[in-house]
């Protein structure tokens, strides 16, 4: 059978074709899946880099670039563009299969030749060199190929690499790309290198010849392998979502690994695909299923609605196969452990105490009447962060606790104090017949441990690093332990609800089958560079024992640097900031792309007030409906998971950032106070971390002391 292989940037370009276009290039490499491509008219050319390169027929406009394997029978879609340009690409480019991974990759070896005379007179006065510290030995072991080699011996700086970005091999530029943002050859060879080799070649019959079809299997990321007519027309239906199609490779590995032993994880900075990962994870795993499992065998679960409602929607592009789609459920936590806890009560809907004001106002009532000598905050701290994370059940327990990420020590007298306090709460929550979303969790953990019930083969859960320990005891019951009984998504950077936990402490064992990812698909360089900036010197815990870390993280996107601004007044703020909103759209940004963060709401509406006076549509989140067309407001907890081409982060002032009212007094509790800083950093950073092409942050006043690092003269 022929083997076909599409590259990603031909499916770019087709997304961009119009309709009738697009029609007739599907038409044109049907014929290739369907095996009738022998009369297929596949054109050379004269004056070629490389002759297997061939064009073929579209329109009398357009036309296709294939790569055609000497031998066998495999192709490679490569571009799809204008008649000349289709013509002059084939002639310039070149495929050759790298030393090191053994994939194919695509050179201009036109554009090569130019940027060296470039790069050599550049040379001349620039004595620093990147790649200085890499002998040829190491960077030849990488992959890097004779030809490449005196070359990016001159590059100077990271500038020069990213010029080349379009010139160079592609996995010989993942390399050097890797290099430059420091990694050591270790790691480079480890993560970019083997992760690629490690690719399973595809059948014999294709190693032949120049090897093209089992080098084409090793480029994924780039290639995707199409098994025939019905998948090359499902990848044509949706060709802005290459996530479906190309995942990296090391995407790959971890989201359709044969088998994991026991809980997995994966984790990485933002918008590395973590989520991308949890989808197709969860996608294998029902593929996989016996065909007499029940339908929703899986869980693909989140903390919050919006975050579930978007899993959802992505669940619909990836699996198109409805049989295997109604395998996988998606809901949140916490409306599962509703649904658990309510059947075993006949049905009835449960209270919900949501509003934390009122939560607090109670703990204070509380401390007032039994005369305790305790903030309302901290006791409504304690008995979230300590007694229901480790679900105390009595006081002789809760004697005996440790009480690690709490900084005020209680001795017994106190801690019997405080357990008075938690009983009294707890009572009038029962005879009030009221539930905390927590409790719910905790109910939910234990009716499940006493029934022996295990409603799900398999659990895949994004956005971990925001689970409360009760809501993990629920997770960790709703799946029998064993192989594949839970996939885990998520980042510690981006903790933003407080809630630390130690996976071991609840029955979860991730250690070495925990996987992080480093490539950023979504924001730029500049934009990663500024907002991990943000973050220098802190060093989250990884949930297991260890910390975390951005070492490594990087873009090959490249766009303009964010902008940081300071106001006089909150007026002058809204109204450049209306002005930035004005000239995106005036630049063709749909006012949808567009998303705007705030550390509070009430900021939101103003903005929004003054962007629809000055006649561009605004949807401030989470005010109730579906969002119309307009430029997306929210508060930086709701930016959480979604993205935009703009991002414009407002109101970053000293006193909002980090917002007094959510940090615990210092002498409350001196290590809770830290704590919550270090919440409302990630919450900065998460907001910032939207942005796709353009970020802009602004305040009025001081600025927040956040902004420091990065806008320090
Ligand atoms: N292999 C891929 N090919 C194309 N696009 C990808 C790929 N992987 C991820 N993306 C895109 O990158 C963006 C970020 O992906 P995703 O939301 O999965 O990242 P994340 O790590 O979960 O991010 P965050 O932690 O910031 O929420 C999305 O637009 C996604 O479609």
């Amino acid at each position: 059978m022929a083997t076909l292989g599409m590259h990603r940037d031909f499916l770019l370009e087709f997304a961009a074709l119009d309709k009738p276009v697009q029609r007739r290039v599907a038409e044109a490499f049907e014929k290739f899946t369907a095996a009738t491509h022998a009369g297929l008219h596949l054109e050379k050319l004269t004056h070629q880099r490389d002759p297997r390169l061939r064009t073929i027929r579209i329109t009398d406009f357009w036309r296709g670039v294939v790569l055609k394997a000497d031998s066998g029978d495999s192709y490679l879609l490569l571009k799809v563009l204008p008649h000349d340009k289709a013509n002059d690409w084939a002639c310039r480019h070149r495929a050759s299969v790298n030393g090191a991974t053994h994939g194919v990759e695509i050179r201009n070896d036109v554009a090569l030749e130019r940027a060296t005379a470039t790069l050599r007179a550049a040379a001349a006065d620039e004595p620093e060199r990147l790649f200085a510290a890499h002998p040829d030995k190491v960077l030849r072991s990488l992959g890097i190929d004779e030809e490449i080699l005196p070359v990016i011996r001159l590059i100077p700086d990271d500038e020069h690499l990213e010029a080349l970005h379009k010139v160079l091999p592609e996995q010989q530029y993942d390399v050097l790309l890797g290099l430059a943002s420091g990694m050591s050859p270790e790691e480079v060879d480890r993560e970019i290198v083997q992760v690629y080799a490690r690719n399973p070649a595809p059948e014999p019959e294709g190693s032949e010849g120049d090897g093209l079809t089992a080098a084409m299997a090793r480029a994924r990321g780039r290639v995707a392998l199409v098994s025939g007519p019905e998948e090359l027309t499902g990848i044509l239906a949706r060709p802005f979502d290459t996530w479906r199609v190309f995942l990296h490779p090391s995407q790959h590995r971890i989201a359709y690994a044969d088998r994991y032993a026991g809980p997995a994880r994966v984790t990485g900075g933002p918008g590395t695909g973590k989520t991308v990962v949890a989808l197709h994870r969860a996608y294998h795993l029902a593929r996989r299923l016996p065909s007499d499992a029940p339908d929703g065998s899986v869980l693909l679960t989140t903390y919050t609605k919006d975050l579930a409602a978007d899993l959802e929607r992505s669940l619909e592009l990836l699996v198109t196969d409805g049989a295997v789609r109604a395998k996988v459920r998606v809901v949140t936590v916490d409306a599962l452990a509703n649904e658990v806890v309510r059947r075993e009560r006949g049905g009835a809907p449960l209270r919900i105490l949501t509003d934390q004001k009122d939560i607090t106002a109670r703990w204070a009532r509380i401390g007032r009447r039994l005369g305790l000598d305790f903030a309302d905050v901290f006791l409504d701290q304690e008995w979230r962060h300590v007694i229901l994370a480790q679900a105390l059940e009595s006081p002789e327990q809760y004697l005996k606790a440790p009480r690690a990420g709490r900084g005020t020590p209680l001795g017994p007298l106190k801690r019997a104090q405080l357990w008075r306090a938690v009983a009294e709460f707890e009572q009038q929550l029962r005879s009030a017949g009221e539930w905390t979303f927590l409790q719910v969790c905790a109910e939910a953990a234990r009716l499940l441990d006493r029934r022996g019930e295990r409603p799900f083969r398999h659990v895949v859960v994004d956005e971990a690093q925001d689970l409360h320990p009760a809501q993990w005891r629920f997770v960790r019951a709703l799946a029998a332990p064993g192989p594949d009984d839970l996939f885990l998504a998520g980042d510690t950077h981006q903790r933003i609800y407080g809630n630390k936990v130690s996976l071991r402490s609840l029955g979860i064992h991730v250690t070495g089958r925990s996987h992080r990812l480093r490539v950023n698909y979504r924001t730029t360089q500049e934009i990663l560079a500024w907002s991990a900036g943000l973050l220098t010197g802190e060093q989250p815990d990884d949930m297991d024992g260890g910390r975390e870390s951005l070492t490594g993280y990087r873009s090959t996107l490249r766009g303009a640097h964010p902008e940081s601004r300071g106001y006089a007044s909150r007026a002058e703020e809204i109204g450049a900031l209306v002005e930035q909103v004005r000239s995106w759209t005036g630049a063709g940004v749909d006012p949808e792309e567009i998303g705007v963060a705030v550390r509070f709401v009430q900021f939101g509406r103003d903005i929004a007030q003054h962007l629809e006076r000055a006649g561009v549509p605004a949807h401030v989140l989470g005010s109730g409906g579906r969002p119309g067309p307009g430029v997306r407001i929210g508060t930086m907890h709701r930016m959480k998971g979604l993205e935009f081409r703009c991002v414009a982060v407002a109101g970053v002032g000293d006193g909002t950032v980090p917002m007094r009212s959510a940090v615990t007094p210092a002498e409350v509790d001196a290590q809770q106070h830290q704590e919550d800083i270090g919440a409302e950093l990630s919450l900065l950073f998460v907001a910032c971390t939207r942005a796709r092409e353009a970020l802009r942050v602004s305040w009025h006043g001081a600025p927040s002391p956040f902004l420091a690092p990065v806008t320090a003269p």
